[in-house]
């Protein structure tokens, strides 16, 4: 094998690694990181990021190198995400790998975060290491897996995600509110592994009283649950919704009612109230997400009825549309999002296909605009 093929081979093994990152790591980025031999073939060490504030991919792997008595000088090291030069919760991992006697550093992608910002590059080269840039579609996938985290370190806001389930004529309840369910099993498991990425799943109290979601992952397994949103005007949650059930993660609610009454009986069942200023009487959804930056969210999931959905939509906040499609016809009843009334076709709002999949008997469709 070509040494090129040999580095897409250990830095493909070093993604693998870092998708079990995937609702562990939040808010840090999901990196994995390959340790080879100097003959260039040997897999020595392997690691991915723990949970905030544990070890990174980088000494994971060292320390798998050590469990494995294998020495790492000499080494190259394959890693996801361009090394941090900086010290955060952890010391910085270029140091580790100096101080391991790694001879080279195969990164996939640089560290959009401003205190790395390709210093982590240039601080292995100060110091001797051959410090490389992979394949350019590994660094796509590197980017994808952590698309959340860009967007947070580079656009300062999350990654906006906004699932749906629809019948093949567009609805997403009857009439009568009731939507459970529209889409098979395989689709709804599928949708907790979405849920499983985000740092908080959201949703407007119109579903909170029509469903009484759980709004956690349940069909997947996950060392860490998403935090829970909901935006409600008027509080007209009530406080006995199964959100507030025990063992459940933190609900945040976004209202402009905090002093009222009934904020006091949903702080009783745990909930944060977040006081919001109002556009159009309604939720400022701008002051939602400045919000969930503050908070180092870097995937947010909606989960909304077609009120929130459309305004979301309208404000230009999605990102992406996750939605599954179910081969039922459903004749009257609620539509995906309410949108205002287009002028002409030339202003709609169009969005490109990004992923197509069946799952089960259902499609998943992926948008991006
Ligand atoms: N198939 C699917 O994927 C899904 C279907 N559903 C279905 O949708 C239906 C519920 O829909 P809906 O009532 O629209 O629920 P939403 O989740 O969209 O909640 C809507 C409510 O959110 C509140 N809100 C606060 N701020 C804003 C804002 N800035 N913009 C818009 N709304 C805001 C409003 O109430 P207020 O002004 O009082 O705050 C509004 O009535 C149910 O039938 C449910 O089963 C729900 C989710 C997913
Ligand atoms: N009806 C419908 C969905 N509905 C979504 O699932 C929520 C319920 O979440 P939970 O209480 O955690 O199971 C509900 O409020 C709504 O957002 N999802 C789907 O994948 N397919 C479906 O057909």
């Amino acid at each position: 094998m070509h040494a090129a093929d040999l580095d897409a081979l250990h830095l493909g093994q070093a993604l693998a690694l870092a998708r079990h990152a995937i609702g562990l790591s939040e808010p840090n980025p999901r990196v994995g990181c390959v340790l080879v031999a100097p003959d260039g073939r040997q897999v020595i060490g392997e690691g991915f990021t723990q949970q905030a504030g544990g070890p990174h991919a980088e000494v994971m792997a060292l320390r798998d190198a050590q469990t494995r008595a294998q020495s790492t000088r000499g080494a190259t090291a394959y890693v996801t995400l361009e090394p941090c030069a900086h010290h955060g919760r952890t010391p910085p991992c270029c140091d580790a790998l100096v101080a391991a006697g790694v001879a080279r550093v195969v990164a996939a992608v640089g560290d959009p975060n401003p205190l790395v910002n390709g210093q982590g590059m240039a601080r292995l080269a100060a110091a001797g290491i051959r410090a490389e840039w992979g394949p350019a579609e590994l660094a796509e996938q590197a980017r994808e897996l952590n698309i959340g985290f860009f967007s947070r370190m580079q656009r300062g806001r999350p990654w906006v995600r906004m699932k749906m389930a629809s019948s093949l004529d567009g609805r997403t309840a009857l009439a009568d509110g009731r939507s459970q369910w529209i889409t098979g099993a395989a689709a709804r498991a599928d949708g907790h592994a979405w849920r499983a990425r985000a740092g908080v799943v959201l949703c407007g109290v119109g579903t909170v009283l029509a469903d009484d979601p759980r709004l956690d992952v349940r069909e997947v397994a996950i060392a860490r649950q998403p935090l829970r949103a909901i935006v409600d005007t008027r509080l007209q949650t009530p406080p006995q919704a199964r959100l507030f059930a025990a063992g459940g993660s933190p609900v945040r609610l976004y209202t402009a009612s905090a002093d009222s009454a009934a904020a006091q009986a949903l702080r009783e069942r745990g909930a944060t109230l977040v006081p919001c200023p109002l556009v159009d009487g309604r939720i400022d959804l701008a002051a939602v997400l400045a919000d969930l930056h503050a908070l180092a969210c870097n995937e947010l999931h909606l989960e909304c009825g077609p009120t929130l959905a459309g305004a979301w939509l309208q404000g230009g906040w999605v990102d992406e549309l996750l939605l599954y499609q179910a081969p039922v016809l459903l004749g009257p009843g609620r539509p995906l999002a309410q949108l205002a009334a287009l002028p002409g076709l030339d202003t709609a709002m169009r969005w490109r296909f990004h992923e197509l999949t069946r799952v089960g008997d259902d499609l998943r469709l992926r948008l991006r605009r």
